[in-house]
């Protein structure tokens, strides 16, 4: 299968917190990736170099054959970002944004239609500011598919949604997975995580320490389900203060 995304040995630290070491990842196309770990295990920061946003201490990108880096122009015309914390300023609207958006790319989707996808049609003329949490949520997942990318990258894809919400928002992923469009997320939702991924990689301590399909992980793990899995691949199923 074609390969969209390849990470090799990368590494990300901050003076002496070494957040990534050595992390290979390979996603293929049409695959939905999702990297995985506790707060502050490092996946903002390795979505963030694999970008090209932050510089990496070491190793090597490629995106749909491409250098983040290099290629950068060319690139960015087929890749979606939506981060956790948008920046965007208050008063404009949201048909503005979604506008402004759309100017930057050769070939656009139909943002009328994305947000219609996303419940947010009738949302269209009014301020950014004037949106609930979970509406603007939404529509960092629409500007993120405005480019009508070929890859999409979505850090913490349903938080803040809620239950409605998310289900449709696993809908439309499905939908578009089947077009082809290759995705890499990540989440704090092991259900969310068992309904969309192909495949998973759990950090911890800067590495790996799960690779494989949410079925591989469940059976290679003590537990029956995969949130059990995945605290005990963590090391946090002993913690019982949160
Ligand atoms: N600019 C920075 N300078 C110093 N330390 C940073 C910086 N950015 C992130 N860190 C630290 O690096 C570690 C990884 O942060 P990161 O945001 O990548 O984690 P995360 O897995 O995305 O967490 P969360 O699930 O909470 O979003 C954390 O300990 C964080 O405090």
């Amino acid at each position: 299968m074609k390969t969209t995304i390849q990470v090799s040995g990368l590494s990300k630290s901050y003076g002496a917190l070494h957040v990534i070491k050595n992390l290979d990842l390979t996603v293929s196309k049409g695959e939905v990736y999702g990297l995985l770990g506790a707060n502050g295990a490092g996946k903002s920061t390795a979505i963030e170099c694999m970008l090209g946003t932050k510089k990496a201490d070491g190793g090597s990108i490629s995106i749909l054959g491409m250098s983040p880096q290099k290629d950068r122009r060319n690139l960015f015309q087929q890749v979606g970002v939506q981060f956790q914390e948008a920046n965007y300023p208050d008063k404009i609207r949201v048909s503005e944004l979604c506008e402004e958006t759309a100017c930057l790319y050769n070939c656009p989707a139909d943002y009328t239609k994305l947000l219609k996808q996303f419940g947010l049609q009738e949302k269209e003329k009014n301020f950014v500011s004037e949106l609930s949490g979970g509406q603007k949520q939404r529509l960092f997942i629409v500007l993120a598919l405005i480019p009508d990318p070929q890859v999409v990258f979505l850090d913490e894809l349903t938080t803040g949604l809620d239950t409605k919400a998310r289900r449709s928002v696993w809908k439309s992923l499905q939908e578009l997975k089947d077009r082809g469009l290759t995705i890499f997320l990540t989440s704090h939702f092991m259900d969310e995580v068992e309904e969309l991924c192909d495949r998973i990689g759990i950090l911890k301590d800067g590495a790996f320490a799960f690779c494989g399909t949410t079925a591989e992980a469940v059976a290679l793990s003590p537990g029956n389900t995969l949130e059990e899995a995945y605290l005990w691949f963590t090391g946090e199923e002993a913690d019982g203060d949160e």
